[in-house]
């Protein structure tokens, strides 16, 4: 007999904290429960309720069987009597004790370094790892606002007070992680993914710090703060993201672009969404030092990765990889680098899993910088030594022809903590890998070919292991630039022999030349 479903005490089963779950099985096992009025399972079908059987197993509620009410409930966390969560702005630089409320418009400390969000991590550690496993698996991919977006799933680790009203989402992150079975087989790999960032609201990973960002100033403003805009610079990614989320929250946004150096696809982007876009004839390291003096001498609020609260939203696709793999950490990440925000935030995320024990270690971190703009790969091979700003030169990895990091000592602590590495890839190296993996079913924009192209080279010299689980860190969605593309298959780059090149065949719609076509193809 199937009974419907039920309730321990008045409260679903699915709210309840793992511990009183299991207290309550054994009571059911125990039988004492199992013909209490407000109590039934699911049972197996030969088993009546109040039998002598042995209860067999026990399946929770099925969650579409919940009221909202109890959905609404069973996405809380449960948290000890009198535990609160908090968070603040403190001095990224060890030897500053800045510290400011995260309702401050302030982006760096006394000393001039920059800041960084700080948890009170001794509340979080109140509340059991397998309870934050387990509330993060009940949270994901549900349509409960805002807790079913990658960054909200992750509410209490990211902004920790801000009201769910104030919350500007567009259902960020969840993104997949792709078995690169086939391109890993090619580079003797059995463990091999790619985690698909790009496959977001406005094609990037930027996505997830600027819902966070976004949604602090909308709070802001609601408390009355004096900002009329909030602005970025950017090589297109940042600025798409930035515009998109404004447009969802009704605020005004500025975005300073350097000249004829991003894609259609990202330029069109903060236009379409009502963003007042300055191009700008500088590159993008000009366009970061105006964008700072406009934002310090007027009520713009900077949006920028040098805004720790962006890394507060990034910092969840490292939680999620974890989450993804049934809450273990790969032994490798690998990620284009470019204002180096990214990389700290995949530490921050990662350490922060670690400390409050939902995993033992944290994965090596590799970063993967076009060799036109590589001022962290010199420093790395320095052996961090030195650290001098470059020129970026022009690159097809257009995104991170960034010559001075703003994040580069953020990107250094990451790296230096987790035994890091950093690598380079030429223009044909990281065009040529793309269209290798394109091959396999992958559409990768240039920045993962670069990051491809740095993976490849790490298996050549054997620091990745043919078993290790590596994970590619694809940061946004190839569409946003087929221009490079297009010109890579039809061998018009000169910077490239485009040896993969797959270039159209143009013929009369004749059967003949169309069976000849596919002959010259090995097809027929
Ligand atoms: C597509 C893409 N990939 C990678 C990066 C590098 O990220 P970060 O600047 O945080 O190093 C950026 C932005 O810089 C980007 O837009
Ligand atoms: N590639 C970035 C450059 C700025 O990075 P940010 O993370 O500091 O905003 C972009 O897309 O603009």
């Amino acid at each position: 007999m199937i009974a419907q479903f039920g309730f321990v005490d008045q409260n679903p089963f699915w709210s309840c904290k793992p511990r009183r779950q299991n207290l309550f099985l054994r009571k059911l096992e125990d039988r004492r429960l199992s013909c209490a009025r407000n109590v039934c399972m699911t049972v197996t079908p030969d088993r009546k309720l109040g039998s002598s059987a042995p209860v067999p197993h026990i399946i929770a509620p099925s969650w579409w069987k919940l009221s909202d009410e109890e959905k609404k409930r069973a996405m809380q966390v449960q948290v000890p009597q009198g535990v609160t969560f908090s968070a603040k702005y403190v001095a990224f630089d060890e030897d500053d004790d800045s510290e400011y409320d995260l309702n401050q418009v302030v982006y760096r400390a006394k000393k001039g370094g920059l800041l960084e969000v700080q948890h009170d991590m001794k509340s979080l550690s109140k509340v059991p790892a397998e309870d934050w496993k387990d509330l993060f698996d009940r949270r994901s991919g549900r349509t409960v606002y805002p807790y079913g977006s990658g960054v909200w799933s992750k509410k209490e680790w990211v902004l920790p007070t801000i009201d769910d009203e104030d919350v500007v989402s567009t259902f960020e992150g969840n993104t997949n992680l792709l078995w690169a079975e086939r391109f890993g087989k090619e580079l003797g790999m059995t463990d091999l993914w790619v985690k698909q960032c790009g496959n977001s609201h406005s094609g990037s990973f930027k996505d997830l710090g600027m819902t966070v960002l976004v949604s602090q100033v909308k709070h802001m403003i609601r408390k009355g703060a004096n900002i009329s805009a909030v602005g970025c610079a950017s090589t297109g990614d940042t600025s798409a993201a930035l515009s998109a989320y404004c447009a969802a929250a009704g605020i005004p946004s500025i975005v300073f672009l350097p000249a004829d150096k991003i894609s259609i696809a990202q330029l069109v982007q903060p236009i379409a969404n009502g963003s007042v876009v300055l191009s700008l004839d500088t590159d993008f390291d000009g366009c970061m030092k105006l964008v700072q003096q406009i934002t310090s001498e007027f009520p713009i609020y900077l949006a920028n990765s040098m805004n720790s609260l962006r890394l507060e939203g990034q910092k969840t696709v490292a939680i999620e990889i974890a989450q993804q793999f049934d809450w273990q950490v790969p032994d490798w990440v690998v990620i284009p680098g470019g204002n180096l925000g990214n990389v700290y935030a995949f530490y921050k995320g990662f350490k922060m899993l670690q400390e409050l024990g939902l995993v033992d270690r944290v994965p090596r971190l590799a970063v993967a910088q076009a060799h036109n703009a590589n001022p962290l790969y010199r420093a790395y091979i320095s052996g961090w030594k030195t650290y001098t700003p470059v020129k970026a030169e022009k690159t097809l990895a257009s995104a991170i022809q960034i010559g001075d990091p703003v994040s580069i000592k953020r990107a250094i602590r990451a790296l230096k903590d987790t035994d890091g590495v950093v690598g380079e890839a030429t223009e044909e190296e990281l065009m040529d890998v793309a269209a290798r993996a394109d091959r396999t079913g992958m559409f990768n924009c240039p920045h993962t070919g670069v990051a491809l192209a740095v993976l490849a080279k790490l298996r050549d010299n054997g620091l990745i292991k043919h078993d290790d689980r590596t994970v590619v860190i694809s940061t946004a969605h190839g569409l946003k630039f087929t221009e490079s593309k297009t010109l890579y298959h039809e061998g018009k780059l000169h910077q490239c022999r485009s040896l993969y090149a797959n270039p159209v065949i143009r013929i009369p719609a004749v059967m003949g030349r169309i069976v000849d076509a596919l002959r010259s193809r090995s097809i027929l």
